[in-house]
C-alpha cells in the first residue's frame, strides 16, 4: 500500500447542483479540486451525485425542484451550488424556484461571505495594500426583503398597486446576531460591524438595532460599531482596514457583498456557505456571483470563487486541515500569475483548475 494511503478513510456524501450558465463550468472545476483534493489527502473521500436542477430542466418539466427533492438532499453531507438564472426564465422564477427554497428548506439561516485579498491579485483601490481588505459579512439567509410575501393587484385597470413585505422577526435576528458575535469573537480582531437602515425603515430595522444592543452584551470582548447601510458603502470604499467582520440583513449583504468582491478583485473569487448552524440539514457551499450568461461558455469563468467554496464546504464538515491546504493551493496559483481575465490575467477556468490540482498533488507529498 503506498504510504499516503491511511486505513481510516472519512466519506462524505456530496450532492452537487450546477444550475445554470457558469454555474455549470464552475461546479465541474470544483469537483475535480475537491476529488483531487481527497486522492492527495488518501484520508477524505467523496461521493458525489449530481442533480441537473436548472432552468433547461424548468423549461421542460415545469419545476425546478422535483417533488422528493428536498428530502433527497437530506440525505447528503453537504451540497455544492453553482449558480441559477437565464435569460429565458424571469429571474424571480429562477430565484425562487431553485436557490430560494433549498436555502429556506434546509433552514440555512446564516450566509457566511469572506472576502480578502489573494496574493498575485490586487484592489481596484488605489491605496487599498494586501491585508488592509480582509472581511467576513454575516448575511441573515432567511427573512428580511427575502420574506417572499406580497402580492400584485389592480393589473388590469392599468394602475397595478405591488407590495413586497419584509419581515423581521426577534428570533431571526437574534440568532444570526449571535452567529455574528461569534465569527467576529474567533478572528483575530475581535471586530464587528453592524449595518442597518434604521434611520428610514423605523421598524423592523429598529428591531435589529434592539436585538443588536441587548446581544452585544455578552460578547463584551468584542468591539463594535454600526453603520447606516449607504454611509457603509462609502467606509467599504475608503476606509476597507477599519472592518472586519460585519452584519447585516438578507438584502443589505447581498449587494454588500458583490461590493466587497469588486473592491478585493472581483466578484469571482468571493465563496458562500449557506449554513444550518444547527447541522440538522445539511449546509450548501456555492460562490456568491450568478450564472453570468455574458461569459458563459467561453470557458473563462473564474473558477476561485467555487474553489474557495469547496475549501469552506471542506472546513464546515471537520476537515480543518485539508481545507487550509486547499486554500494556499488556491493562492500559490494566483501569486503564479495563472488567473483568468476577470483578474487581469489571460488563463482559462481548465489552466487555473489545472494548476490548483498540480498544486494539490505537491502538498500532501512527503
Ligand atoms: N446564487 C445564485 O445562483 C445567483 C447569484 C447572483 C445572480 N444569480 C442569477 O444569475 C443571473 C445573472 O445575474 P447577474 O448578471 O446579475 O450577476 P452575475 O454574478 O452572474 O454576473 C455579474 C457580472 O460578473 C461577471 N462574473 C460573475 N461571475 C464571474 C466569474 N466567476 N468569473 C468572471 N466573471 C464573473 C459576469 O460575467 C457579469 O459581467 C441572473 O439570472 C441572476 O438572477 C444567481
Ligand atoms: O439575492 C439574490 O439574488 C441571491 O441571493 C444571489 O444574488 C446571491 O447572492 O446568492
Ligand atoms: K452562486
Ligand atoms: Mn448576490
Amino acid at each position: 500500500m503506498p504510504s499516503h494511503i491511511h486505513d481510516v478513510q472519512e466519506i462524505y456524501k456530496i450532492a452537487t447542483i450546477p444550475g445554470d450558465g457558469i454555474g455549470v463550468e464552475i461546479t465541474e472545476a470544483a469537483v475535480r479540486v475537491l476529488q483531487k483534493l481527497a486522492s492527495s489527502s488518501g484520508t477524505i473521500h467523496f461521493e458525489f451525485e449530481n442533480f441537473d436542477w436548472s432552468s433547461k430542466t424548468y423549461l421542460k418539466k415545469g419545476y425546478y425542484i422535483p417533488p422528493d427533492g428536498i428530502d433527497k438532499l437530506k440525505n447528503f453531507d453537504a451540497v455544492y451550488f453553482g449558480a441559477v438564472g437565464w435569460p429565458n426564465v424571469p429571474d424571480h422564477i429562477s430565484l425562487w424556484g431553485l436557490m430560494l427554497p433549498l436555502r429556506n428548506s434546509l433552514q440555512q439561516y446564516v450566509n457566511v461571505r469572506p472576502t480578502r485579498i489573494l496574493r498575485g491579485t490586487s484592489s481596484p483601490l488605489r491605496n487599498c495594500k494586501p491585508g488592509d481588505l480582509d472581511w467576513v459579512i454575516i448575511r441573515e439567509n432567511s427573512e428580511g426583503e427575502y420574506s417572499g410575501h406580497g402580492g400584485t393587484t389592480h393589473a388590469a385597470s392599468g394602475s397595478a398597486v405591488a407590495t413586497e413585505v419584509s419581515i423581521f422577526t426577534q428570533v431571526g435576528i437574534e440568532r444570526i446576531m449571535r452567529f455574528a458575535f461569534e465569527t467576529a469573537q474567533k478572528r483575530p480582531r475581535k471586530k464587528l460591524t453592524m449595518v442597518t437602515k434604521s434611520n428610514a425603515q423605523r421598524h423592523g430595522m429598529v428591531l435589529w438595532d434592539t436585538v443588536y444592543h441587548e446581544v452585544k452584551k455578552d460578547y463584551p470582548d468584542v468591539e463594535t460599531d454600526k453603520m447606516l447601510v449607504d454611509a457603509m458603502t462609502v467606509r467599504m470604499t475608503l476606509h476597507p482596514e477599519t472592518m472586519d467582520t460585519i452584519v447585516a440583513t438578507n438584502l443589505h449583504a447581498d449587494i454588500l457583498s458583490d461590493l466587497a468582491a469588486a473592491l478585493s478583485g472581483s466578484i469571482g473569487i468571493a465563496p458562500s456557505s449557506n449554513l444550518d448552524p444547527t447541522r440538522r440539514n445539511p449546509s450548501m457551499f456555492e460562490p456568491i456571483h450568478g450564472s453570468a450568461p455574458d461569459i458563459a461558455g467561453k470557458g473563462i469563468a473564474n473558477p476561485v470563487g467555487a474553489f474557495w467554496s469547496a475549501a469552506e464546504m471542506v472546513r464546515w464538515l471537520g476537515q480543518e486541515d485539508a481545507a487550509d491546504k486547499l486554500m494556499e493551493c488556491i493562492e500559490k496559483v494566483t501569486e503564479s500569475g495563472t488567473k483568468t481575465k476577470d483578474l487581469g490575467g489571460s488563463s482559462t477556468t481548465e489552466q487555473v483548475t489545472v494548476a490548483v490540482c498540480n498544486e494539490l498533488e505537491k502538498a500532501f507529498r512527503n
